[in-house]
Parts: C-alpha cells; structure tokens; sequence
C-alpha cells in the first residue's frame, strides 16, 4: 500500500520544553484519519509539521516521498485550519478565485461554491462580514481549491451548528468515496468514531494507541454484561452470593449495581453469560456491551491523573 506520508522519530522542542516526542507513523493513501487527544497533547504541532509550517526538531516528515516544503507537494495538499485568515477587503468569490489561480489544475467554481454551500447573496459578502460558520466554510472550499489529493482539518468543525456539521461529513465522505486521503483532528468522539478508518489518539506529545475505533475502544475498554436480577423478597444474601460467584470467574474484573442494572465486567462475556444460567441467577433483559471511545479516552486521562499523584505523593 502506497505512504502518502512518513513522519519518522519526529520530535518538537519549544524553549527546551518537548511537545512532540519521538512519534513515527505513515498515512496510506486512501485512509481517513482522526489525530485525538487531550488538551496539548501536540496534535496541531504535529500537523502543522505534516503542513510543512515548522521545522521538527528532530526526525523527518515526508509527504509524497519529498519534503512537504516543495512546491510541487504544496500543491497536492489542501488545509483547513483553526483560524480561517482570509484578505478582508475582497469579496467572497474574489477570495475563492484568487486562492484556485494559485493551482495548476484548481477545482471549478461551481464545485467550490456547492462545497462551501454558499448562496449568491453570501459569495458578494466581503469575508470579514461572514459568521465565523460561513468563514469556516469558505475555508473547507479554499483547502479543496487545487484538488488536493491529501487533505487536513485541525477542528474543523467547532463553531458549526449540526446542520453545518452533518453538511460538513457528508462532504469529507463523498472526497473519501473519490480516494482523498484526509487527516483530522477532533474534541469530538463521535466524529471520530463515524468518520475515520483509524485512530492517532496523542497524550503528551506521544502516540499512545494506534488502530481502528473498534481496536481502540476493546484495546482500552473492557467488556461488560449487564442485566436486571429479580429475586424473590427482600433477602441480600443471593445478591452476596451472586457477587461472589461472579468475581470468582477468571477474567472477570467487577461486579456490581448501576442504576438498576447488575453490570459484570469481563474479558469474556460467553463465560459470564454461562456463569448467569450455571448458578440459575433471575437475570432478565441480559446485554452485552463494549465501553464506548469516550471511556477509552477517559481512562488514559484517569491513568495519567494517577500517574501525576503517584509522582507528588
Ligand atoms: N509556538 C509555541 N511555543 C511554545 N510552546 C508551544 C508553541 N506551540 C505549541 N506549544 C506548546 O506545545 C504543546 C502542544 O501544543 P499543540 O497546540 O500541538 O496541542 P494540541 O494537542 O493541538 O492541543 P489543543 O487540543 O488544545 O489544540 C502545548 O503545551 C503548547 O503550549
């Protein structure tokens, strides 16, 4: 499979201080990437040295096989960044029409203004009179301008309404359907999850899991089976039992009462669901489930809040 891209032990040190460390990773062409992580993480830093805009302070970024400095790379990648700068005194489709005559071979205007959704009265704005939603939807036509073959969106969807937003994926969808490769970062979970075949998710300047949603949520979350448990009368002692005999299962990590509900934690819900009707448990409305992404995430930010107190204490 082709690399449209190949950061090698790449790190970044700003005033002696390491925000990008030692990360190495490649992006085939064709894939769909969401770049996660927490605050500062160094997800921009990283992109922004993917876009050729600074330098890594160590390692090598390759685009195309060249450095993303080379004009002819320049011109096979579009961007969409946090702030949408655009020249204030010209109107919307001058704005558009300069950016396409950058290109060799730019994307029409009428492809650019069904992109950006923009109606005839919006594309005679002048762009500083647009609402930060228009301005980023002037930029995700802009980063499209010379039909990019590798596409980035650092947030690209913070400040759209759902309408905008739900506009946006179909759009990120339909260049994915034509063989863009595109990388994105998000704070939104669920974006990533519904838009990406693969998960870069960043904690402190490093990668800390690497796969697909799917891979990362059962790599970082566990299984559970829960269930609603009707026993006769008020005694507490089958309960005991019950969660006894469930913790005694191997692979099991816990088991207790959430909101109404008996969740079983394990790494093998078969060997709980056998266990429920071995012991002839009243167990009824019995789910299987996987945490979700936001747990995954959650439980690398309480693993790191740990590892700081273990530090201080
Ligand atoms: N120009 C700079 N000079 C000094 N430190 C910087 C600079 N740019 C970024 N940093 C620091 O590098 C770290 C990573 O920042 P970066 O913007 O890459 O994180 P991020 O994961 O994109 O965060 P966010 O989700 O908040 O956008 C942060 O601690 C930030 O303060």
């Amino acid at each position: 499979m082709e690399h449209i891209a190949e950061i090698e032990h790449v790190s970044k040190i700003f005033a002696g201080k390491t925000v990008v460390d030692d990360v190495s990773f490649v992006i085939p062409r064709g894939s769909v990437t969401a770049v996660l992580g927490p605050n500062g993480a160094g997800k921009t830093t990283v992109l922004s040295m993917m876009l050729g805009l600074r330098d890594p302070s160590q390692g090598s970024v390759k685009l195309f096989g060249q450095s993303p400095k080379q004009v002819q790379v320049k011109r096979r990648i579009g961007a969409m960044l946090q702030d949408v700068s655009v020249i204030d005194s010209l109107k919307v489709y001058e704005v558009m029409n300069m950016v396409r005559s950058y290109y060799p071979n730019p994307l029409g205007m009428v492809d650019m203004i069904h992109i950006a959704g923009f109606t005839s009265e919006e594309l005679n704005k002048r762009a500083e009179k647009l609402s930060g939603g228009q301005k980023r939807r002037l930029g995700f036509a802009l980063a499209l301008a010379g039909d990019p073959d590798f596409l980035f969106f650092d947030e690209p969807t913070v400040g759209l309404d759902a309408p905008a937003r739900r506009a946006f994926w179909q759009q990120v969808d339909r260049l994915a359907d034509q063989g863009k490769t595109i990388l994105f970062s998000t704070h939104y979970l669920q974006e990533a999850e519904d838009a990406a075949h693969r998960i870069l998710l960043f904690n402190k300047g490093k990668i800390a899991a690497d796969g697909t949603p799917d891979e990362i949520v059962s790599r970082l979350t566990s299984r559970s089976v829960s269930f609603i448990a009707d026993w006769d009368g008020n005694d507490t002692y089958p309960v005991l039992e019950m969660i006894h005999r469930m913790r005694a299962i191997p692979g099991v990590s816990d088991c207790k009462e959430q909101e109404g509900r008996w969740v079983v934690t394990t790494d093998n819900t078969d060997t709980v669901l056998a266990a429920l009707f071995r012991y002839g448990i009243p167990a009824r409305d019995i789910r299987t489930g996987q945490g979700r992404l936001d747990d995954a995430f959650e439980l690398m930010l309480t693993h790191d809040e740990q590892d700081k107190e273990a530090v201080s204490s």
